[in-house]
C-alpha cells in the first residue's frame, strides 16, 4: 500500500504523482484498481456532488462522510480530504476536531487551503501526527475575495508572493502542495524553490505531479468543463445514451427478458 512518505519518494524519483478526486464508495471501488497513487476528498464535492455554485457550502460533516465511503471503496489508496471553509479559521480546537472528524473518517492526510494565518495551525497539525497538504494559487474558498475562479499569482508580486507562501508551508512541515491556476512558469518557479513535491491543476507540466477533478477527467457535466481539464471519456453521453436504451426497451417491452427475471413455475420445473 502506498503511503503518505511516498510523495517524496516519488519526487525525488521524478516519477509524476497522479491524484483525482472521488467523493463515492462505488467510484472509489474502480479507482482502487488503477495505477492512481492518491485520491483527493476536495471540497468540490460541494458542487460536483450536491450541485452549489461554490465550495463555501461544503462542511465538515459532508467532506467526513464522503471520505468514509471512499475509504471503504478504496482502501488501498492514499487518501486526502479538504478541510471545508472556515473549518481551519474558527481557532485551533475547532480545527482540531474537523481533522479528528476527517482523519477518523478514513483520511491519511488533510489539506487547506491558503497560507496567510495558517502557519501555527499547520505546525500543530503535523506535530499532532497528521501529514498536511497545502493548497496555493486559485484557492476556490476564495472565491468570493477573488471575484470568481480566476487565474492568480500573474503579477510579479503575487508570484513572489506565492514562492514565499510555499516555502512557508514546507517550514511549517507540509508534506506536499498543491498549486491551482497559476501561470506554468510561475508553478514551475514555485517547485524549483522547495523540496516538497507540488502537485498541479491548470498550471502546466513544470509540477510533480497533476490533480483532476475526477469528474471533469471522465466528461461527465456537459455543461460545465474547465479549460485546463483534459477529457478522457464522455460519460454525460455515454450515460444518458445506456438510460435512453433502457427506457427504450422498457417501452417496447424488451425488457426484461427471459434470465433476468424468476417465475414460480420455472422454479418448479427446475
Ligand atoms: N468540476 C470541477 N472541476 C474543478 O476543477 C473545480 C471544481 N469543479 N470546483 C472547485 C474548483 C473550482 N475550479 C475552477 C472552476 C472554474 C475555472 C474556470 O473556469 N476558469 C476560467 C477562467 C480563468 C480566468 O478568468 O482567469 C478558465 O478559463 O480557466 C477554474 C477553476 C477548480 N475546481
Ligand atoms: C481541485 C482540487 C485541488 C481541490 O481542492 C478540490 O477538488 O476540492
Ligand atoms: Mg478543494
Amino acid at each position: 500500500m502506498k503511503n503518505i512518505p511516498d510523495f517524496q519518494k516519488w519526487k525525488a524519483a521524478g516519477k509524476p504523482i497522479t491524484m483525482v478526486t472521488c467523493y463515492d464508495a462505488a467510484t472509489a471501488k474502480i479507482l482502487n484498481a488503477t495505477s492512481v497513487d492518491s485520491i483527493l476528498i476536495g471540497d468540490s464535492c460541494a458542487m460536483v456532488v450536491h450541485g452549489f455554485d461554490s465550495t463555501v457550502h461544503a462542511t465538515v460533516e459532508m467532506i467526513a462522510a464522503h471520505t468514509a465511503a471512499v475509504r471503504r471503496g478504496a482502501p488501498d489508496k492514499v487518501i486526502v480530504a479538504d478541510l471545508p471553509f472556515l473549518s481551519n479559521r474558527k481557532g485551533i480546537d475547532h480545527a482540531m476536531d474537523a481533522v479528528d472528524q476527517l482523519m477518523k473518517a478514513g483520511a491519511n492526510a488533510v489539506k487547506l487551503e491558503r497560507r496567510k494565518g495558517n502557519v501555527q495551525l499547520v505546525e500543530h497539525i503535523v506535530d499532532s501526527g497528521v501529514p498536511v497538504m497545502g493548497h496555493l494559487g486559485l484557492t476556490p474558498q476564495s472565491v468570493n475575495e477573488f471575484g470568481g475562479f480566476k487565474m492568480q499569482g500573474k503579477s510579479s508580486s503575487a508570484a513572489k508572493a506565492l514562492v514565499e507562501d510555499a516555502r512557508m508551508l514546507e517550514q511549517a512541515g507540509c508534506f506536499s502542495v498543491v498549486l491551482e491556476c497559476i501561470p506554468g512558469d510561475v508553478a514551475e518557479e514555485v517547485t524549483r524553490s522547495v523540496s516538497i513535491p507540488t502537485i498541479g491543476i491548470g498550471c502546466g507540466p513544470e509540477v510533480s505531479g497533476q490533480v483532476l477533478v475526477v469528474n471533469d477527467l471522465l466528461g461527465m457535466d456537459a455543461q460545465f468543463q474547465p479549460r485546463f481539464a483534459r477529457k478522457y471519456d464522455n460519460l454525460s453521453e455515454r450515460i444518458a445514451s445506456a438510460v435512453d436504451r433502457y427506457c427504450a426497451d422498457v417501452q417496447s417491452a424488451a425488457f426484461p427478458a427471459t434470465g433476468e427475471y424468476t417465475s414460480r413455475l420455472a422454479k418448479l420445473e427446475g
